[in-house]
């Protein structure tokens, strides 16, 4: 079995429910070793940048593997843990692209929309994401390393190979 995940869970208010089913659900998976939940709680009314951007600095400093998170869209905490260095976060609504978030970018951080798609589909993706892990042999892995390099500083990213 691949590596147990360190995860972080995180919503607003508008991806409480979501984050609170969800973070069930990885609770109960094998393929899960921690969960922890940066927020929300039912009370709180935090910005969406608050929330992701502190669950993707845990991730950052390597204090957990992955971040899953939550708000309307999925799109503002997409954004928001993007500004974190070192940080690739994705929005991904359908099965493909939840693997390919993983398998070509990498990506450590995903997000949903709990007004986007049913709760049910969210389970399965959520689901799947576990089971994926990153092959740093693979051609995608050149491709990520132009991402970081440009992150760390570099320019690597912004020069054209022919
Ligand atoms: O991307 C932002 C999220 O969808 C958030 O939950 C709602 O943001 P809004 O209230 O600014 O629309």
């Amino acid at each position: 079995m691949a590596d147990r995940l360190r995860i972080i869970v995180g919503s607003d208010d508008a991806g409480f429910e979501y984050k609170e089913a969800l973070k069930q659900d990885l609770a109960a998976s094998d393929l899960v070793e921690s969960v922890q939940d940066v927020g929300v709680d039912a009370e709180s009314r935090t910005a969406y940048p608050h929330v992701a951007v502190a669950a993707a600095e845990l991730v950052a400093s390597g204090a957990a593997d992955r971040a899953l998170l939550i708000c309307g869209t999925g799109l503002g905490v997409a954004i928001a843990a993007n500004k974190v260095p070192g940080i690739r976060a994705v929005t991904a609504h359908d099965s493909f692209s939840v693997e390919r978030s993983v398998l070509s970018n990498n990506a450590q951080v995903l997000t949903f929309g709990q007004r986007v798609i049913g709760l049910e589909l969210a389970r399965r993706l959520a689901r799947e994401w576990l089971t994926y892990r990153f092959d740093e042999d693979s051609a995608s892995a050149a491709k990520v390393r132009l991402i970081s390099d440009y992150d760390q500083g570099g320019s690597a990213a912004g020069s054209r190979a022919s």
